[in-house]
């Protein structure tokens, strides 16, 4: 046990009732909108490789001419006409989200925020208005919970450093630093219903030498906004360790590394509460006209949904409105497929979290009480959804279709060597489905004293 000032301070899960309602949001949105959607991937011509957040980073041959420069000027025509908050979070009601995460800052340092602390903000844009409250308050309002998104790293500000190498980064850092202190207390004191802060950009060995000042912060913006929401992602420890810290004890609420990634299994969730943000494309997070690779199907993306539930963490689907504020039909149609599934199966989302049942090839299990949601992705050839029961004394009593309640049928199908109890869970042969689909299996405790059999000798 190594003994630190600026570790975690809590071992273990939140257990407070708003840490409880994030746990249950199963499905969420991620809104990766700033002054990047204007180019959306390209300029004069050109496209930029990378992610399209990314493009005021565009430089070299490649890069169109003065291309800092015109990037550093877009703010001046950032004029979203067609932009409705309404019309997103009436979407995101119908897609089945539970919570928006929302960009207020990325990398760029352009503010969608009047922010007191800086001129780059949508204050100084012909839109002028202020799109976060705009945001907050549409989603709010059809009951979605919002979290800031806030880049720590801040291409715009002056005193921002990749690293601090002399007395004069020093000097710098302590003024980014303020800032960063100023519009974090600003976004919490300007947009109170805010649940949480969702930190990027917090990599460079200038945060991560700043256990102390982070560390504070954390505190004061918790004592600012008792419950708020803050990921793992947000400070290093004494020792620059991240995530978690020098003793492996996670740092934050939730575990904030599954960025377009998924854990295997439940070991690799170590106990945490988590969450896994995900794109559409590869790896495009603000609008770009031109997704390359692959771009991943409603299925997918439903299956993802359901193998996080199981493994009892919440998925984020990002989207990427363009420079004008409108989402993509891509996007549309993806939040309306997913949205009619949900309408049918939400039941086996909401609430739902690991079951402590052998993984099938057939899909996923979630639980809640005593009620397991099985979520068929792969239908057996013979129809017969294997259940195996290790927990003793407690055996499935009923089983029916989750759309339409019709029962199906359990068959008991003995003891396997670990003495697991095995049961079938028998789908009609004249069932046809050509979406995923759920069945609904009810557990209660049996009193039988059944003798373990005769095991193999081998
Ligand atoms: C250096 O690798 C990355 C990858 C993605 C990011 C940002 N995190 C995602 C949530 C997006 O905001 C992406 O720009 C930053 C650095």
């Amino acid at each position: 046990q190594i003994s630190l000032k600026h570790g975690s301070h809590r071992s273990g899960k939140r257990t407070d009732a708003t840490m409880q309602r994030w746990r249950e949001y199963g499905l969420g949105q991620f809104i990766h909108w700033g002054i990047y959607s204007i180019p959306g991937g390209g300029w004069d011509g050109k496209t930029y490789g990378g992610a399209a957040e990314w493009i005021r980073s565009w430089s070299g041959k490649d890069a169109p001419n003065d291309w800092r420069k015109t990037y550093d000027n877009l703010y001046k025509q950032f004029n979203p006409v067609d932009f409705n908050a309404n019309k997103w979070a009436e979407q995101a009601k119908n897609m089945g989200a539970k919570y928006v995460i929302f960009t207020t800052k990325h990398h760029d340092g352009f503010c969608m925020w009047p922010s007191k602390y800086t001129e780059y903000t949508i204050a100084n844009t012909p839109y002028k208005k202020d799109i976060v409250k705009e945001v907050v308050d549409a989603y709010n309002k059809v009951g979605i919970d919002v979290y800031l998104y806030f880049s720590v790293m801040d291409w715009s500000h002056q005193g921002w450093r990749y690293d601090i190498k002399s007395p004069e980064d020093s000097i710098a850092f302590e003024s980014f630093k303020k800032f960063t202190r100023n519009q974090l207390l600003e976004l919490l004191t300007s947009y109170p219903s805010a649940k949480g802060l969702w930190f990027d950009g917090t990599w460079d060995k200038s945060w991560v030498k700043q256990a102390e000042f982070a560390d504070e912060l954390e505190t004061e913006m918790r004592t600012l906004r008792p419950g708020l929401i803050i990921g793992s992602r947000f400070r290093a420890d004494d020792f620059g360790k991240r995530h978690v810290d020098s003793n492996g004890v996670m740092m934050g609420d939730y575990e904030q590394g599954w960025e377009r990634n998924l854990p295997n299994s439940i070991e690799d969730v170590h106990g945490h509460d988590w969450d896994c943000v995900m794109t559409i494309p590869d790896n495009q997070w603000g609008y770009n006209s031109h997704w390359k690779g692959y771009v991943k199907t409603p299925y997918n993306l439903i299956e993802m949904l359901v193998k996080s539930v199981s493994l009892s963490g919440n998925f984020v689907i990002n989207f990427g409105p363009d420079g004008k504020g409108n989402i993509r039909q891509e996007e549309t149609s993806i939040a309306k497929e997913i949205g009619d599934w949900m309408k049918t199966n939400n039941e086996a989302i909401y609430g739902c979290s690991h079951a402590d049942m052998k993984k099938q090839d057939w899909g996923y299990f979630t639980q809640k009480g005593r009620k397991l949601y099985l979520t068929v992705f792969n239908r057996p050839i013979n129809n017969c959804l294997n259940v195996e029961i290790s927990e003793k004394g407690v055996k499935p009593t009923k089983a029916y279709f989750l759309a339409n309640k019709l029962p199906v049928a359990i068959q008991d199908a003995g003891k396997n060597k670990q003495n697991n109890n095995l049961y079938n869970i028998v789908i009609p042969a004249k069932y046809i489905s050509d979406k995923p689909f759920v069945i609904v299996l009810e557990l209660e405790e049996s009193q039988t004293n059944e003798k373990a059999y005769q095991q193999a000798r081998t």
